[in-house]
C-alpha cells in the first residue's frame, strides 16, 4: 500500500499547488512582497507560534514511545526558544515593538488554525494530532525548498526565511515525521485513516488561508 504521507500529500495536492501559487509565497520568492503583507504575517505568525508549542507538548504527553516524545519535546524546545527568538528579531528589524506584538490578537484565521489543532490533540488520538501538525511543517518545507531552488532575492530578510525552511535541519525534521506518519498509517483502520484524511486536509487548507489573510490584510479594529 501506499504510504500514509504520499496519500495524503497527493490528496491535498490542490490546495498545496495554491500554495505555490499564492502571491504572498511567490512574492517571497521573488523578493517583491510589500513588507506591510509579511509584518502582518509576523505578528499573527507568533500568536501562532505560541499555540503551536501547546501542540508540540500535547503531542510529546500523547506519544506512543520515549524516542517520539524526546523529538516533541525538542521540537516544543525549538519553538519556543528558537523560532520565537527569530520572529522577535525580524519584529525588531521591520520596527515591530515588543508593547505592540504583545498587544496583538488572534485573527479570525489564525484563531480558527491553532483552535483546530489543538481541537484535534484533545479530541482525536495520537494519529489525528499527527495528521493536523504535518502540513505545518512539511508544507513550509516543501515552500522552502522549492522558493530557494530559484535563487534567493535580494531582500534579506526574505532570502533569510527562505533559507531558514530550506535549511537541512528543518528537512531532516519532515523527513522524520513522514516517516512516523507513515509507520502510525500502517496500522490504522479504514475509519481512523479517514479522520486522518480530514485533519490533514483542514490544516492544509488552514495554511493557504493564513497566506492570504496576510495577503489581504485581514486586519482587525481593536477593542
Ligand atoms: C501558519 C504557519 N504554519 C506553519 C509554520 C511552520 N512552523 C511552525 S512551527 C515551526 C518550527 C518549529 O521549530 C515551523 C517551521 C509557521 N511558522 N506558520
Amino acid at each position: 500500500m501506499i504510504p500514509l504521507s504520499d496519500a495524503l500529500r497527493s490528496a491535498a495536492d490542490g490546495i498545496w499547488q495554491a500554495q505555490h501559487n499564492h502571491p504572498f509565497v511567490r512574492g517571497l520568492g521573488d523578493g517583491s512582497l510589500d513588507a506591510a503583507a509579511f509584518r502582518l504575517w509576523i505578528r499573527q505568525d507568533y500568536l501562532f507560534l505560541i499555540e503551536y508549542s501547546r501542540l508540540c507538548a500535547l503531542a510529546a504527553a500523547r506519544a506512543p514511545d520515549l524516542e517520539t516524545m524526546r523529538r516533541f519535546a525538542e521540537l516544543l524546545h525549538e519553538t519556543l526558544n528558537v523560532e520565537m527568538d527569530l520572529h522577535r528579531s525580524y519584529c525588531t528589524e521591520l520596527g515591530i515593538t515588543e508593547a505592540e506584538l504583545e498587544r496583538e490578537e488572534r485573527a479570525p484565521t489564525t484563531q480558527g488554525y491553532t483552535d483546530f489543532l489543538l481541537r484535534s490533540a484533545a479530541v482525536g488520538d495520537f494519529a489525528e494530532l499527527l495528521a493536523a501538525l504535518l502540513p505545518c511543517m512539511w508544507g513550509f518545507s516543501e515552500i522552502g525548498t522549492r522558493l530557494a531552488e530559484t535563487g534567493l532575492p535580494q531582500n534579506q530578510g526574505y532570502a533569510k526565511w527562505i533559507s531558514m525552511y530550506s535549511s537541512r535541519e528543518f528537512t531532516d525534521l519532515v523527513a522524520w515525521l513522514r516517516e512516523l506518519t507513515n509507520e502510525i498509517g500502517a496500522e490504522l483502520s479504514g475509519a481512523a485513516r479517514e479522520r486522518v484524511r480530514n485533519a490533514f486536509m483542514i490544516s492544509s487548507r488552514y495554511e493557504l488561508a493564513f497566506w492570504e489573510m496576510a495577503w489581504t490584510r485581514q486586519e482587525w479594529p481593536a477593542h
